[in-house]
């Protein structure tokens, strides 16, 4: 692998290019870049899950803790551009005040830079005066630092989950294709004993036979070809359908923070390589297996008829692997920043298609254009790389292959004129001598394309090695009769990753059955985060948290989310109509409950005013409807699933006052726990208490009716 790499790079060692994941893990991907290059080589999945990086991005610092942490001895510096080629390289530098990326080496006016949002760059001092702020960290081992391999081991069946009906059709595809390479190994005899037998005795008789004989042979070859295909085609479909149900339910299943983190053309291009990898596994592997088994009875036969010959043919395809070999990593790397760069420019594409409005509104056309358009240059780029390789490539195959067969047909032509062989046997070790290549090429091709696999596995792991959240508990029976608090918090800590300050410092507060409680606090102090972490969409740093007298932490998120009823800021409406959203395409929707919480919403006047009532749809995220229209459908939709603890973040925010004061009231006369994050007073003087927050602290936690003037 060691001199791949020597190939691509030119010579000595290099650091490899690791793109980012993440939208705010460069700094993570420059410290992998370096510290593979000393030797310690790991990946991104893995780095992630040691040192859990803010979503925010790292500064100097945390980048000088996690490379300390990786045996990395670390010297900021500040410098002036002039200066850069004293560094000691790989570093990193500090780029648009916003990014990290390394620094490979420096010659003359130009340095090599390896980014990791955008692979190797070769830039001018100019340019990189435009970009480098001026701040560098060099690093280098410590006397600790051990060189290792530190890779997630991804086992495909441990994600693709269970499949039925594979082995069966495994197992019959397996002994057709069997049954069809043995008559492509019968078939050259035909040739062969046309020219001997034939031919040279003028046997009009024997042709008659051998044709039909063969004819036979070949219409039975057709025939179970077709069946192998179509047991492929049906074992394909199956798989593909049953590996995306697979892969789908736990995308669906894994944390909230997974996707606040990725972007959607992102997450979308990896949930693709389901794809490739069970094209890749059906087809070619399968086709991989028989032409290493059949290799070998072709090899016995070529040897029987000349080994001489049957040497060269060896010799070639060691070349032939060898070169495939070396052409392998740059490969692998061009593919794999080839689809990067491919989801970087979907996730512009669909984000400029989701936010047409605000950009036309700001005149932003052009730049969205050019950017995009940087992007797919970048993708192009890429895919121009691949192209490249596969044609130098191809023309070395190309030679390899043309002098091989000079060289035979030299040396069979001489055997037959010599009188060794007769030209029916040398025709039919020509014959096994195309079949001989072709399927140790087809073995060695296929064996590099699993391997190549590899790059869809990485990605697709990413989706499914992420521990899905805690949906069921041990038990499911629950008895909340003599429930004294809805909520009970003791000691809750909370920050959003290890080196983000605490939003939420040793907070301990119990919220009784049906009170109404309002969360309040000057923005940004953490009342949200409060509420997701109440919610289990965070998980706490410390303390304990027990909703309806359970424990968060040993109690079923499903348990948990049953009990709930919530209206968040970001809340969305699916594409549907107003009635399927309200009851969130309940199967069996109870029609007059739903037109109850319509009316405690009040909404219900407002939806049948709509021409279509209840069934006009509201397109998806709900953009047909007003601000305050889809805020009430929004808490009708929490109501009706009859929760016991209704949480609400600014869930009124767009109503006038005069409907929130309605909504308000009608709020007030439900039994049930209610805790909602308000600014206006309105909304606040509807709760019974006031928990008041600042900088992660409770400051006030009082009754209401215990000040409210008499
Ligand atoms: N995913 C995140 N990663 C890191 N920090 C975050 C994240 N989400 C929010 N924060 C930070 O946590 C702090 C609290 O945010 P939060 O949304 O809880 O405030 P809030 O009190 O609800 O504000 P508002 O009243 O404006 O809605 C803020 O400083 C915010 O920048």
């Amino acid at each position: 692998m060691q001199i791949l790499d020597k190939l691509s790079f030119g010579f000595g060692r290099k650091a490899p290019v690791i793109l980012q994941t993440e939208a705010t893990e460069c700094g993570l991907a420059c410290i992998a870049m370096i510290a593979h290059y000393y030797g310690y080589e790991s990946d991104l999945l893995t780095l992630r899950r040691r040192f859990s990086v803010s979503q925010k991005g790292s500064n100097l610092n945390q980048l000088i803790k996690i490379s300390n942490q990786l045996k990395l001895v670390t010297r900021p510096l500040k410098l002036e551009l002039e200066d850069i080629d004293q560094l000691k390289t790989p570093c990193i530098l500090h780029w648009d005040f916003n990014h990290f990326v390394v620094l490979e080496s420096v010659s003359g006016q130009k340095a090599t830079i390896l980014d990791p949002a955008f692979g190797k760059r070769v830039l001018s001092f100019d340019e990189i005066s435009e970009h480098f702020t001026g701040v560098a960290l060099e690093l280098w081992p410590n006397t600790d630092f051990e060189k290792k391999q530190e890779k997630n081991q991804i086992e495909l069946r441990s994600f693709i989950g269970h499949v039925r009906g594979l082995w069966k059709s495994l197992g019959q595809i397996l002994i057709l294709a069997l049954a069809l390479e043995i008559f492509s190994l019968i078939s050259p005899f035909f040739m062969q004993w046309v020219i001997d037998h034939v031919i040279v005795s003028a046997d009009r008789d024997l042709l008659t036979v051998l044709a039909i004989g063969f004819c036979i042979l070949m219409l039975l070859q057709q025939f179970i070809g077709l069946l192998r295909s179509w047991i492929m085609m049906y074992m394909s479909t199956h798989l593909n359908v049953q590996w995306r149900a697979n892969v789908f339910q736990h995308l669906i299943n894994v944390p909230v923070s997974y996707f606040e983190r990725r972007s959607l053309g992102d997450v979308v291009s990896r949930f693709g390589s389901v794809d490739s990898i069970q094209r890749t596994l059906t087809s070619t592997f399968l086709e991989a297996i028989l032409d290493g088994l059949m290799t070998i009875f072709t090899l016995i036969l070529m040897f029987v008829y000349s080994p001489k010959l049957a040497w060269i043919a060896i010799i070639t395809m060691c070349i032939y692997a060898l070169i495939r070999w070396i052409w392998y990593t740059p490969l692998k790397r061009a593919t794999e920043a080839e689809i990067i760069h491919a989801a970087k420019q979907s996730s512009h594409f669909m984000e400029t298609v989701r936010g047409a409005k605000t950009i036309k509104l700001f005149q932003r056309q052009d730049l969205r254009r050019s950017t995009w358009l940087g992007l797919l240059v970048n993708q192009v780029n890429a895919g121009l790389t691949t192209q490249k390789l596969g044609l130098g490539f191809r023309l070395a195959n190309g030679v390899l292959f043309g002098i091989q067969n000079i060289l035979i047909v030299w040396l069979g032509a001489t055997l037959v004129l010599e009188g060794n062989f007769t030209v029916g046997v040398f025709m039919a070790f020509m014959a096994y001598k195309g079949q001989f290549d072709g399927r140790v090429a087809g073995l060695i091709d296929k064996f590099i394309e699993v391997k190549m696999l590899q790059i869809d596995v990485e990605r697709l792991s990413d989706i499914v090695l992420t521990e899905p959240e805690k949906l069921y508990a041990e038990t499911d029976h629950h008895d909340f009769s003599d429930v004294e608090n809805a909520i009970e918090v003791s000691n809750l800590s909370f920050k959003y990753s290890e080196n983000d300050p605490m939003i939420l410092k040793d907070l301990s507060f119990k919220i009784p059955m049906n009170q109404s409680v309002a969360i309040v606090g000057p923005t940004g102090c953490g009342k949200t985060t409060l509420l997701h972490i109440l919610l289990g969409v965070f998980h706490q740093s410390k303390g304990e948290i027990k909703v309806m007298g359970h424990d968060l932490d040993q109690w079923g998120l499903n348990s948990i989310r049953e009990q709930i009823g919530t209206v968040l800021q970001d809340d969305i409406l699916f594409a549907g109509s107003i009635a399927e959203n309200i009851c969130f395409f309940d199967t069996s929707p109870q029609q007059e409950w739903m037109q109850q919480c319509a009316e405690i919403a009040s909404i219900h006047q407002d939806i049948l005013k709509m021409p279509m009532g209840y069934q006009t749809l509201v397109g998806d995220i709900g953009n047909m409807l007003s601000g305050g229209q889809k805020q009430r459908i929004l808490l009708a939709r929490a109501l009706y699933k009859k929760p016991k603890i209704l949480f609400m973040d600014e869930a009124t925010s767009h109503l006038d006052v005069q409907k929130e004061q309605e909504v308000n009231h009608k709020l007030k006369q439900l039994n049930i726990t209610k805790i909602l994050i308000a600014h206006r007073p309105e909304t606040i003087a509807s709760a019974e208490r006031v928990i008041a927050l600042q900088d992660g602290l409770i400051v006030e936690d009082v009754l209401l009716k215990d000040i409210r003037p008499i």
